[in-house]
């Protein structure tokens, strides 16, 4: 069962847009020497070198953003943000709004993807109903938040990493996000609808014109967002998406690497990477359901290479909790090998 959140940080406080854009600006690196030293004892492992692929480079990310030579995966967090959408009035989700509520009390009785698959990789779980699941505006219509309760719920999410955490999963709840979610990357990439608008839980041929054209309208409506990525984040995209923003940001500045959750996640993060040219490397992508979806165009864009395939598709979390037995499976080979000398193993000649 999702718990409630085991340690009170000491809540951080944003009193204007111009204070988190300059929490944007100012990013740590990851930590280099770490990073050299991990490096160094992989070369000594009974291997030939390079053969375990990508799971040497994600000790390497995993230790440089914990700046720690030695990285370890105890406690491992996945945050579920959760919120309501306005404009699930233009009929874009072939689902009721009343599905996040009703999901939310699913999670929170242990019945969803989510909740099994935590349990296998020994995460903890936490599902967060951002502004009491109050919905959005329609952004159509006017910007989906003010100023007041985009900043709350981006402070929402940023409150609720715990520098404790070793790696932080990232996923979300809310129907109609995929629609919010490809309004913002259409108007962060400058494209059209139609090349971000994706089926989501199961649009139809029809719904998914319509998705196109609500994407459109949107961006005409909010034309003076095209420079400006938290503009952007506010105007057109919503709570769980502006959460998930917050503890992206939050995880950087507090050592902690992420894993973001397919298409929603990853546009949520993607303000990040406009505001700071590296505003993403402590993150990882988990999955593509496909090689030729929205996802993997967002990914492309933003030099994310996802971890799985699997044709996962759901969101929730699922794919970055996934993610994380590949990641302990990484860090298990790179702490629990011998070396050629330890194990008297024959080098190269
Ligand atoms: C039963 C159910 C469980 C889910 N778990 C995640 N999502 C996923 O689908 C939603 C977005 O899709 P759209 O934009 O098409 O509405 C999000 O809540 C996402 O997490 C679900 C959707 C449903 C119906
Ligand atoms: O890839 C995603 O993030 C996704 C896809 C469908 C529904 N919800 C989320």
């Amino acid at each position: 069962m999702p718990s409630s959140l085991p340690f009170s940080n000491a809540a951080h406080h944003l009193g204007s847009m111009q204070e988190l854009r300059s929490l944007c600006h100012t990013l740590p690196q990851a930590d280099q020497a770490a990073q050299s030293a991990i490096a160094y004892r992989e070369q000594q492992l009974t291997k030939p070198e390079g053969s375990l692929g990508r799971l040497e480079e994600l000790t390497r990310w995993l230790g440089g953003w914990q700046r720690r030579t030695t990285p370890q995966l105890e406690n491992v967090q996945i945050l579920v943000f959760a919120g309501n959408h306005g404009v699930t009035q233009q009929g874009i989700s072939p689902w009721p709004a009343t599905v996040t509520a009703q999901m939310v009390s699913n999670f929170h009785h242990g019945g969803a993807a989510i909740n099994q698959i935590a349990k296998t990789v020994g995460a903890c779980l936490h599902v967060i109903p951002v502004h009491n699941l109050q919905p959005t505006a329609d952004f159509t219509q006017s910007a989906a938040m003010t100023e007041q309760d985009f900043l709350h719920a981006v402070m929402l999410g940023y409150n609720a990493v715990s520098s404790d955490c070793d790696l932080l999963c990232l996923g979300e709840m809310g129907i109609g996000n995929t629609t919010a979610a490809a309004t913002l990357a259409a108007a962060l990439f400058k494209e059209k609808g139609v090349i971000w608008a994706g089926r989501g839980t199961g649009a139809d041929d029809a719904g998914l014109k319509r998705k196109a054209a609500v994407i459109d309208k949107a961006l005409s409506l909010h034309q003076h967002i095209s420079s400006d990525p938290l503009e952007a984040a506010r105007c057109i995209g919503g709570y769980e998406l502006a959460a998930t923003l917050g503890a992206t940001l939050a995880a950087r500045h507090k050592n902690v690497p992420v894993v973001l959750d397919g298409f929603v996640c990853t546009a949520a993060a993607a303000p990040l990477a406009q505001l700071h040219p590296a505003g993403l490397a402590h993150t990882c992508l988990s999955h593509c359901a496909t090689t030729t979806g929205q996802t993997h165009r967002l990914a492309s864009y933003l030099g994310l290479e996802p971890l799985l395939g699997l044709g996962l598709r759901l969101g929730e979390g699922s794919g970055a909790a996934l993610a994380v037995s590949i990641i302990r499976a990484a860090l298990a080979c790179h702490t629990g090998m011998a070396t050629f000398t330890e194990a008297a193993v024959s080098q190269k000649t």
